[in-house]
């Protein structure tokens, strides 16, 4: 009987036994032999005991296999040389004797493991870990291709369309980033902001209210976001963009303080801009204590952190900037600044979306992702979100750890929704909710 089973079935069974008594099944014969030899099987194994289902290329040796045997190996070291456990934010974390690589590298998958499903609110950050950087190979052409499969994509229709267009708004970080922004302007972007679609619209759709996640601006604008705000009785976001927006080419000192008073000033998250420079001279640990620096200077507010992809270079320095800014203890990385040529893109979100996975993989914290600059439609809305949905589930289209920074996205989004509501396009004079 078992040699007729076809090898997935056994795969199946094999992967549901106690790895002790896979060595065992190893010696039986060559076809279970073979079986349990296959990267396939190891590779699911991981993912099941260890909910590992990413080989990370600085890994060594770089296999399913001796990956699997690695983390065993530690684990059984472990139990012996755990002393205690505590809890954190209502998550359990283990901590060890020794302070060797391998075992922070246990210590990192047992969190994971552990995560009770109370997540803390924030990602604390970690040590500077320049291993997590090293050896980062990406493959340019496969992103391309997977990003382009994306953009293909047939599109959402009727009420699907309509339910996810109002779950973008939610998600829209309504931004006015100009020279000439007044308190007038800003009013009435905060007055959008809470009222983002036409009451008509809403009630159609079987909404009370609903608002964006919230209004992104200048730090000389702050104040008057909070007046509006307060005065609209509208508990959004509060975002400034900071640290020298949006070159970062001023003096650290003043970018710093510049965090400082947009916080004072009533911002409740905080945007800044990285040093490009110092990715471009892979300088690391500066970049590192840079964003360490912004981290402090928050407090309580939340920090996103702008890589502005369009000026990196390549794939690889993305994703480095991505997990350098993660490991400093960013809430959000965010593409761009919406100032460079070109912004966000679905190759480079698909590059920073593999570096929150690999961050929340060795530390258990979950990063929001923020793509800005140039999303102006309803269908590149969509796009967004389906992208988000699949490569990192559901939890990544909700407003803690997802948002669309654009200045110019509702009304094409409102536009839709009027046709999905009314069977007729507005015309192009059709204004703005107020
Ligand atoms: O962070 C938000 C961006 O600056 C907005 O860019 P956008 O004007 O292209 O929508």
């Amino acid at each position: 009987m078992w040699s007729s089973t076809p090898h997935f079935i056994l795969t199946d069974i094999f992967s549901h036994l106690p790895i002790v008594d896979v060595g065992e099944c190893l010696i039986v014969c060559r076809s279970w032999n073979s079986i349990l030899q296959d990267e396939y099987y190891w590779k699911r194994r991981l993912k099941e005991d260890w909910g590992i289902d990413s080989l990370r290329e600085t890994h060594q040796p770089c296999s399913w296999i001796s990956e699997y045997k690695r983390l065993h190996c530690m684990q059984s070291k472990s139990v012996m040389t755990s002393n205690s456990e505590f809890e954190r934010d209502g998550l359990l974390a283990l901590t060890l004797n020794h302070d060797d690589d391998e075992e922070e590298n246990l210590k990192r998958h047992l969190l994971k493991k552990r995560i009770s499903g109370n997540m803390p609110e924030r990602n604390d950050g970690t040590t500077f870990t320049p291993d997590w950087i090293e050896n980062v190979h990406i493959n340019y052409p496969a992103v391309v291709r997977a990003s382009n499969d994306f953009k293909g994509r047939r599109a959402l229709k009727k009420e699907h369309q309509a339910a996810w267009l109002v779950k973008a708004v939610t998600l829209i970080d309504l931004t006015t980033l100009a020279g000439d922004d007044t308190y007038c302007n800003v009013d009435r972007l905060c007055n959008y902001a809470k009222n983002p679609l036409r009451k008509e619209i809403l009630k159609q759709l079987g909404f009370d209210s609903l608002t964006v996640g919230a209004v992104c601006v200048y730090p000389n604008r702050v104040k008057d976001v909070c007046k509006v705000l307060n005065k609209l009785n509208c508990n959004i976001g509060i975002a400034s963009v900071a640290a020298g927006f949006p070159e970062g080419q001023t003096p650290m000192e003043t970018r710093v303080r510049e965090v400082e008073l947009a916080v004072e000033a009533g911002a409740t998250e905080i945007d800044i801009v990285i040093n490009r420079t110092l990715v471009l001279e892979g300088r690391w640990e500066e970049l590192y204590e840079e964003v360490k620096a912004c981290r402090k200077a928050c407090g309580e507010a939340h920090l996103k952190t702008i890589i502005a992809t369009g000026h990196l270079g390549d794939f690889e320095n993305i994703y480095k900037a991505s997990m350098i800014s993660m490991m400093a203890g960013s809430d959000f990385i965010k593409t761009s600044t919406g100032k460079e040529s070109v912004n966000a893109t679905f190759p480079v979100a698909m590059v920073m979306i593999r570096a929150i996975r690999d961050y929340f993989e060795y530390t258990g914290f979950k990063v929001g992702f923020k793509p800005a600059g140039g999303i102006r439609t309803a269908k590149d809305s969509l796009q967004w979100l389906t992208l988000m949905k699949e490569e990192l589930g559901d939890e990544w289209v909700q407003p803690d750890l997802f948002r669309m920074g654009a200045s110019s996205l509702l009304g094409d989004i409102e536009r839709q929704l009027y046709h999905y509501c009314t069977g007729r396009y507005a015309s192009s004079t059709f204004d703005i909710a107020m």
